[in-house]
Protein backbone atom coordinates (compact mmCIF):
# COMPACT_ATOMS: atom_id res chain seq x y z
CA UNK A 1 0.00 0.00 0.00
CA UNK A 2 1.16 3.44 -1.03
CA UNK A 3 2.02 5.64 1.75
CA UNK A 4 -0.63 8.31 2.21
CA UNK A 5 2.07 10.65 4.73
CA UNK A 6 4.19 11.41 1.57
CA UNK A 7 8.07 10.98 2.67
CA UNK A 8 8.89 10.26 6.58
CA UNK A 9 12.97 11.13 5.89
CA UNK A 10 15.39 12.46 3.20
CA UNK A 11 16.08 8.95 1.37
CA UNK A 12 12.45 8.60 1.19
CA UNK A 13 12.08 12.11 -0.23
CA UNK A 14 15.11 11.35 -2.42
CA UNK A 15 12.71 8.14 -3.78
CA UNK A 16 10.11 10.24 -4.34
CA UNK A 17 11.99 13.03 -6.09
CA UNK A 18 13.43 10.36 -8.70
CA UNK A 19 9.75 9.47 -9.55
CA UNK A 20 8.73 13.14 -10.02
CA UNK A 21 11.81 14.11 -12.02
CA UNK A 22 12.93 14.21 -15.93
CA UNK A 23 14.90 11.27 -15.21
CA UNK A 24 18.08 13.66 -16.87
CA UNK A 25 17.57 16.16 -14.44
CA UNK A 26 17.77 13.59 -11.56
CA UNK A 27 20.43 12.35 -12.71
CA UNK A 28 22.50 15.93 -13.01
CA UNK A 29 21.60 16.06 -9.17
CA UNK A 30 22.41 12.81 -7.86
CA UNK A 31 25.34 12.23 -9.84
CA UNK A 32 28.78 12.49 -8.68
CA UNK A 33 32.03 12.10 -10.92
CA UNK A 34 32.90 9.10 -12.61
CA UNK A 35 32.67 6.02 -10.35
CA UNK A 36 30.87 8.30 -7.96
CA UNK A 37 32.99 6.64 -4.71
CA UNK A 38 33.46 9.78 -2.96
CA UNK A 39 29.86 10.54 -3.35
CA UNK A 40 28.74 7.02 -2.01
CA UNK A 41 31.35 7.49 0.52
CA UNK A 42 30.18 10.61 2.16
CA UNK A 43 27.15 9.10 2.84
CA UNK A 44 28.69 5.62 4.18
CA UNK A 45 31.53 7.38 6.54
CA UNK A 46 28.64 8.69 8.75
CA UNK A 47 27.16 4.89 9.02
CA UNK A 48 30.65 3.66 9.94
CA UNK A 49 30.88 6.39 12.48
CA UNK A 50 29.04 5.14 15.92
CA UNK A 51 27.57 7.96 18.83
CA UNK A 52 28.21 7.04 22.68
CA UNK A 53 25.65 8.78 24.10
CA UNK A 54 25.79 10.25 27.87
CA UNK A 55 23.19 9.44 30.45
CA UNK A 56 21.26 11.24 33.27
CA UNK A 57 22.44 14.82 32.63
CA UNK A 58 19.27 15.91 33.52
CA UNK A 59 19.22 18.97 31.51
CA UNK A 60 15.69 18.90 29.54
CA UNK A 61 14.95 20.00 25.95
CA UNK A 62 17.90 21.06 23.91
CA UNK A 63 17.93 24.07 22.35
CA UNK A 64 19.10 24.45 18.59
CA UNK A 65 19.95 28.11 18.13
CA UNK A 66 23.38 28.90 17.59
CA UNK A 67 25.57 31.27 15.82
CA UNK A 68 27.58 30.67 12.23
CA UNK A 69 30.09 32.99 11.34
CA UNK A 70 28.28 35.31 13.64
CA UNK A 71 25.12 35.12 11.80
CA UNK A 72 22.22 33.70 14.19
CA UNK A 73 20.51 30.58 12.66
CA UNK A 74 17.73 28.08 13.96
CA UNK A 75 19.56 25.39 14.10
CA UNK A 76 22.85 24.01 12.70
CA UNK A 77 22.36 23.51 9.24
CA UNK A 78 22.56 25.44 6.02
CA UNK A 79 21.80 25.23 2.58
CA UNK A 80 25.00 24.39 0.23
CA UNK A 81 24.97 25.92 -2.56
CA UNK A 82 23.39 24.14 -5.59
CA UNK A 83 22.79 25.11 -8.91
CA UNK A 84 19.73 25.01 -11.71
CA UNK A 85 16.99 25.02 -8.87
CA UNK A 86 14.60 25.62 -11.93
CA UNK A 87 15.61 21.83 -13.63
CA UNK A 88 13.61 20.86 -10.12
CA UNK A 89 10.75 22.78 -9.86
CA UNK A 90 9.11 26.11 -11.33
CA UNK A 91 9.56 28.14 -7.87
CA UNK A 92 13.31 27.61 -8.68
CA UNK A 93 15.32 29.00 -6.13
CA UNK A 94 12.24 31.61 -4.87
CA UNK A 95 10.95 28.73 -3.70
CA UNK A 96 14.51 27.99 -1.98
CA UNK A 97 14.53 30.83 -0.74
CA UNK A 98 11.58 31.29 1.19
CA UNK A 99 11.83 27.74 2.39
CA UNK A 100 15.25 28.65 4.24
CA UNK A 101 13.81 32.02 5.34
CA UNK A 102 10.80 30.14 6.53
CA UNK A 103 12.72 27.66 8.74
CA UNK A 104 15.62 30.48 10.17
CA UNK A 105 18.06 29.10 8.20
CA UNK A 106 20.87 30.24 5.92
CA UNK A 107 20.62 30.09 2.25
CA UNK A 108 24.15 29.80 -0.06
CA UNK A 109 22.82 30.61 -3.06
CA UNK A 110 24.58 29.80 -6.12
CA UNK A 111 26.34 31.41 -8.96
CA UNK A 112 25.03 29.72 -11.03
CA UNK A 113 21.55 30.08 -10.04
CA UNK A 114 18.61 30.33 -12.54
CA UNK A 115 16.87 33.02 -10.59
CA UNK A 116 19.01 36.39 -9.84
CA UNK A 117 20.78 37.00 -7.06
CA UNK A 118 18.50 40.22 -6.28
CA UNK A 119 14.92 38.49 -6.68
CA UNK A 120 16.13 35.68 -4.43
CA UNK A 121 16.72 37.89 -1.57
CA UNK A 122 13.72 39.76 -1.95
CA UNK A 123 11.63 37.03 -1.89
CA UNK A 124 13.93 35.76 1.13
CA UNK A 125 13.27 39.26 2.71
CA UNK A 126 9.61 39.26 2.12
CA UNK A 127 9.55 36.15 4.36
CA UNK A 128 11.92 37.12 6.89
CA UNK A 129 13.31 40.82 6.77
CA UNK A 130 16.44 39.51 8.77
CA UNK A 131 16.93 36.30 6.55
CA UNK A 132 20.66 34.95 5.63
CA UNK A 133 21.49 34.68 2.73
CA UNK A 134 25.37 34.04 1.41
CA UNK A 135 26.62 34.16 -1.87
CA UNK A 136 28.53 31.38 -3.59
CA UNK A 137 31.41 32.37 -6.30
CA UNK A 138 33.50 30.47 -8.73
CA UNK A 139 36.43 33.01 -8.84
CA UNK A 140 36.63 33.81 -12.89
CA UNK A 141 39.97 34.64 -14.35
CA UNK A 142 37.83 38.10 -16.06
CA UNK A 143 38.22 40.45 -12.50
CA UNK A 144 36.05 42.98 -13.99
CA UNK A 145 33.42 40.10 -14.60
CA UNK A 146 34.15 38.66 -11.24
CA UNK A 147 33.72 42.16 -9.41
CA UNK A 148 30.46 42.73 -10.84
CA UNK A 149 29.21 39.53 -9.62
CA UNK A 150 30.48 40.34 -6.14
CA UNK A 151 28.82 43.79 -6.44
CA UNK A 152 25.30 42.73 -7.27
CA UNK A 153 25.67 40.26 -4.19
CA UNK A 154 26.79 43.02 -1.62
CA UNK A 155 23.78 45.03 -3.07
CA UNK A 156 21.44 42.49 -2.51
CA UNK A 157 22.28 42.07 0.99
CA UNK A 158 24.33 38.87 1.07
CA UNK A 159 25.90 38.95 4.39
CA UNK A 160 29.23 36.25 3.26
CA UNK A 161 30.57 35.45 0.62
CA UNK A 162 31.75 31.63 -0.31
CA UNK A 163 34.28 31.03 -2.96
CA UNK A 164 34.33 27.59 -4.30
CA UNK A 165 38.06 26.52 -4.29
CA UNK A 166 37.63 22.65 -5.07
CA UNK A 167 36.50 23.41 -8.97
CA UNK A 168 40.14 24.35 -10.85
CA UNK A 169 38.06 22.30 -13.24
CA UNK A 170 34.99 20.38 -13.77
CA UNK A 171 34.84 17.46 -12.25
CA UNK A 172 33.86 14.47 -15.09
CA UNK A 173 29.71 13.44 -14.90
CA UNK A 174 29.50 10.59 -16.88
CA UNK A 175 25.70 10.29 -16.49
CA UNK A 176 25.84 13.62 -18.00
CA UNK A 177 28.32 12.25 -20.80
CA UNK A 178 25.73 9.34 -21.36
CA UNK A 179 22.12 11.72 -21.15
CA UNK A 180 23.82 14.50 -23.38
CA UNK A 181 23.19 16.73 -20.58
CA UNK A 182 25.84 19.67 -20.67
CA UNK A 183 23.47 22.63 -21.24
CA UNK A 184 20.73 23.96 -19.53
CA UNK A 185 16.70 23.42 -21.37
CA UNK A 186 15.65 26.76 -23.76
CA UNK A 187 14.15 28.97 -21.51
CA UNK A 188 16.55 28.67 -18.60
CA UNK A 189 19.60 31.17 -17.98
CA UNK A 190 21.70 31.75 -15.22
CA UNK A 191 20.64 35.11 -14.14
CA UNK A 192 23.81 35.89 -12.08
CA UNK A 193 25.40 35.35 -15.63
CA UNK A 194 23.95 38.24 -17.24
CA UNK A 195 26.99 40.37 -17.51
CA UNK A 196 28.10 37.46 -19.91
CA UNK A 197 24.84 36.84 -21.59
CA UNK A 198 23.56 34.45 -19.48
CA UNK A 199 24.88 31.08 -20.40
CA UNK A 200 26.38 28.75 -18.17
CA UNK A 201 28.78 27.76 -20.86
CA UNK A 202 30.57 31.19 -19.96
CA UNK A 203 31.75 30.52 -16.63
CA UNK A 204 35.40 29.01 -16.76
CA UNK A 205 36.69 27.02 -13.86
CA UNK A 206 40.07 28.00 -14.06
CA UNK A 207 43.46 26.18 -12.67
CA UNK A 208 44.96 29.51 -12.38
CA UNK A 209 42.72 30.94 -9.68
CA UNK A 210 45.08 31.13 -7.38
CA UNK A 211 45.74 32.64 -3.15
CA UNK A 212 46.56 35.79 -5.90
CA UNK A 213 42.78 35.83 -6.79
CA UNK A 214 41.59 35.85 -2.47
CA UNK A 215 44.27 38.47 -1.75
CA UNK A 216 42.54 40.39 -4.64
CA UNK A 217 38.72 39.65 -3.66
CA UNK A 218 39.77 40.35 -0.02
CA UNK A 219 41.04 43.73 -1.47
CA UNK A 220 37.41 44.45 -3.18
CA UNK A 221 35.06 43.56 -0.50
CA UNK A 222 34.47 43.59 2.98
CA UNK A 223 32.28 40.89 2.96
CA UNK A 224 33.39 38.03 5.42
CA UNK A 225 34.89 34.91 2.54
CA UNK A 226 34.59 31.26 3.40
CA UNK A 227 35.94 28.84 1.12
CA UNK A 228 34.53 25.33 0.18
CA UNK A 229 36.46 22.84 -0.82
CA UNK A 230 38.88 22.68 1.42
CA UNK A 231 40.54 18.81 2.33
CA UNK A 232 43.73 19.58 3.48
CA UNK A 233 44.84 20.26 6.61
CA UNK A 234 48.04 22.92 4.88
CA UNK A 235 45.77 24.57 3.20
CA UNK A 236 43.27 25.33 6.38
CA UNK A 237 46.46 26.69 7.81
CA UNK A 238 47.10 28.70 4.99
CA UNK A 239 43.30 30.29 4.94
CA UNK A 240 43.76 31.01 8.01
CA UNK A 241 47.18 32.88 7.79
CA UNK A 242 45.56 34.63 4.67
CA UNK A 243 42.64 36.07 6.89
CA UNK A 244 39.64 34.14 5.53
CA UNK A 245 36.83 33.73 7.58
CA UNK A 246 35.73 30.13 7.57
CA UNK A 247 36.01 26.97 6.02
CA UNK A 248 33.33 24.39 4.37
CA UNK A 249 34.62 21.02 4.79
CA UNK A 250 33.75 19.36 1.13
CA UNK A 251 34.51 17.54 -1.63
CA UNK A 252 31.15 18.88 -3.69
CA UNK A 253 29.11 16.24 -2.86
CA UNK A 254 31.53 14.05 -5.01
CA UNK A 255 31.08 15.81 -8.19
CA UNK A 256 34.61 17.46 -8.62
CA UNK A 257 37.86 15.08 -8.03
CA UNK A 258 36.05 11.37 -7.42
CA UNK A 259 38.09 9.00 -4.22
CA UNK A 260 38.76 12.02 -2.58
CA UNK A 261 37.49 10.62 1.12
CA UNK A 262 34.79 11.70 2.88
CA UNK A 263 34.34 14.84 4.43
CA UNK A 264 33.56 14.28 7.42
CA UNK A 265 36.53 11.57 7.58
CA UNK A 266 38.38 14.76 6.93
CA UNK A 267 36.41 16.78 9.54
CA UNK A 268 39.24 15.92 12.59
CA UNK A 269 42.11 17.17 10.93
CA UNK A 270 41.34 20.26 9.50
CA UNK A 271 39.69 20.98 12.88
CA UNK A 272 43.55 20.50 14.52
CA UNK A 273 44.74 22.36 11.66
CA UNK A 274 42.62 25.65 12.47
CA UNK A 275 42.02 25.36 15.80
CA UNK A 276 39.11 27.21 16.85
CA UNK A 277 40.83 30.15 14.99
CA UNK A 278 37.69 30.63 12.58
CA UNK A 279 34.37 28.34 12.12
CA UNK A 280 34.13 25.59 9.95
CA UNK A 281 30.83 23.48 8.21
CA UNK A 282 30.40 20.17 6.75
CA UNK A 283 28.35 19.64 4.10
CA UNK A 284 29.09 16.23 2.04
CA UNK A 285 26.23 13.08 2.99
CA UNK A 286 24.17 14.83 5.44
CA UNK A 287 21.08 13.04 5.21
CA UNK A 288 20.15 12.76 9.28
CA UNK A 289 19.90 14.96 12.50
CA UNK A 290 22.15 11.88 13.98
CA UNK A 291 24.67 13.28 10.84
CA UNK A 292 24.64 16.74 12.00
CA UNK A 293 25.34 15.31 16.04
CA UNK A 294 28.64 14.16 14.03
CA UNK A 295 29.55 16.77 12.55
CA UNK A 296 29.34 18.89 15.40
CA UNK A 297 31.55 16.89 17.48
CA UNK A 298 33.94 16.46 15.21
CA UNK A 299 34.89 20.13 14.99
CA UNK A 300 32.05 21.81 13.01
CA UNK A 301 30.06 24.62 13.90
CA UNK A 302 27.27 23.64 11.25
CA UNK A 303 26.37 20.91 8.47
CA UNK A 304 25.20 21.91 5.33
CA UNK A 305 22.63 19.88 2.99
CA UNK A 306 23.06 19.71 -1.11
CA UNK A 307 20.70 17.00 -2.37
CA UNK A 308 18.26 16.93 -0.03
CA UNK A 309 16.90 20.47 -0.38
CA UNK A 310 16.73 19.45 -4.32
CA UNK A 311 14.71 16.18 -3.42
CA UNK A 312 12.35 18.64 -1.18
CA UNK A 313 12.20 21.07 -4.11
CA UNK A 314 11.32 18.68 -6.53
CA UNK A 315 8.72 17.10 -4.70
CA UNK A 316 7.07 19.73 -3.35
CA UNK A 317 8.45 23.41 -3.98
CA UNK A 318 9.01 25.69 -1.11
CA UNK A 319 6.52 22.89 0.93
CA UNK A 320 8.74 20.04 0.40
CA UNK A 321 12.03 21.95 1.35
CA UNK A 322 10.07 23.41 4.42
CA UNK A 323 9.36 19.51 4.86
CA UNK A 324 12.56 18.63 4.36
CA UNK A 325 14.35 20.97 7.22
CA UNK A 326 11.71 20.18 9.42
CA UNK A 327 12.13 16.77 9.28
CA UNK A 328 16.13 17.05 9.71
CA UNK A 329 15.08 19.72 12.40
CA UNK A 330 12.90 17.01 14.18
CA UNK A 331 16.11 14.51 13.99
CA UNK A 332 18.58 16.76 15.34
CA UNK A 333 16.28 17.73 18.21
CA UNK A 334 15.55 14.21 18.86
CA UNK A 335 19.74 13.03 18.22
CA UNK A 336 20.67 15.82 20.72
CA UNK A 337 18.08 14.90 23.38
CA UNK A 338 18.87 10.98 23.08
CA UNK A 339 23.18 12.16 23.19
CA UNK A 340 22.43 14.08 26.28
CA UNK A 341 23.64 17.41 25.21
CA UNK A 342 21.52 20.27 25.32
CA UNK A 343 22.68 22.76 22.62
CA UNK A 344 24.61 22.52 19.38
CA UNK A 345 28.07 23.74 21.34
CA UNK A 346 27.87 21.38 23.34
CA UNK A 347 28.60 17.90 21.58
CA UNK A 348 31.88 16.30 22.98
CA UNK A 349 34.26 14.99 20.75
CA UNK A 350 34.40 11.88 22.57
CA UNK A 351 30.67 11.45 21.49
CA UNK A 352 31.72 9.79 18.47
CA UNK A 353 33.88 6.52 17.73
CA UNK A 354 34.86 4.59 15.19
CA UNK A 355 32.61 1.33 14.12
CA UNK A 356 32.61 0.22 17.92
CA UNK A 357 35.68 1.49 19.08
CA UNK A 358 37.17 2.71 22.51
C1 LIG B 1 23.10 19.36 -8.26
C2 LIG B 1 24.22 20.00 -7.49
C3 LIG B 1 24.69 21.24 -7.88
C4 LIG B 1 25.72 21.84 -7.17
N1 LIG B 1 26.14 23.08 -7.54
C5 LIG B 1 27.11 23.68 -6.84
C6 LIG B 1 27.53 24.99 -7.17
O1 LIG B 1 27.03 25.61 -8.10
N2 LIG B 1 28.54 25.54 -6.44
C7 LIG B 1 29.12 24.88 -5.39
O2 LIG B 1 30.03 25.41 -4.75
N3 LIG B 1 28.72 23.65 -5.03
C8 LIG B 1 27.74 23.03 -5.73
N4 LIG B 1 27.33 21.79 -5.36
C9 LIG B 1 27.93 21.13 -4.19
C10 LIG B 1 27.14 21.45 -2.91
O3 LIG B 1 27.32 22.78 -2.52
C11 LIG B 1 27.58 20.58 -1.73
O4 LIG B 1 28.97 20.67 -1.57
C12 LIG B 1 27.18 19.12 -1.88
O5 LIG B 1 25.97 18.97 -2.56
C13 LIG B 1 27.07 18.50 -0.50
O6 LIG B 1 26.79 17.17 -0.57
P1 LIG B 1 25.30 16.54 -0.43
O7 LIG B 1 24.63 16.81 -1.73
O8 LIG B 1 25.63 15.10 -0.22
O9 LIG B 1 24.62 17.18 0.75
C14 LIG B 1 26.31 21.16 -6.07
C15 LIG B 1 25.81 19.92 -5.68
C16 LIG B 1 24.78 19.33 -6.37
C17 LIG B 1 24.26 18.01 -5.90
C1 LIG C 1 27.60 23.50 -13.44
C2 LIG C 1 28.45 23.15 -12.25
C3 LIG C 1 29.75 23.92 -12.24
C4 LIG C 1 27.68 23.36 -10.97
C5 LIG C 1 28.22 22.52 -9.88
O1 LIG C 1 28.99 22.93 -9.09
C6 LIG C 1 27.79 21.13 -9.79
O2 LIG C 1 26.93 20.71 -10.57
O3 LIG C 1 28.31 20.43 -8.90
Amino acid sequence: MKSVRGPVNVREFEHAARDALDPVFYDYFASGAQDEVTTAANEAAFRRLCLVPRVLRGLGPPGLETTVLGHRTSMPLLMAPTAFHRLAHPGAELATARAAAGAGVVMIAAMLATTAIEEVAGEARKVDENAALWFQLYVQPDLGFTEAVVRRAEAAGCTALVVTVDSPALGRNERGDRNGFHDLPPGMRCENLREIGGDVRGVVLSPEISWRHLDWLRGITGLPIVLKGVLHPEDARLAVRRGVDGLIVSNHGGRQLDTTPASIDRLPVIADAVGGEIPLVLDGGVRRGTDVVKALALGASAAAVGRPVLWGLAVDGEDGVARVLSLLRAELVNALTLCGCDSPLSVPRDLVVEGGGR
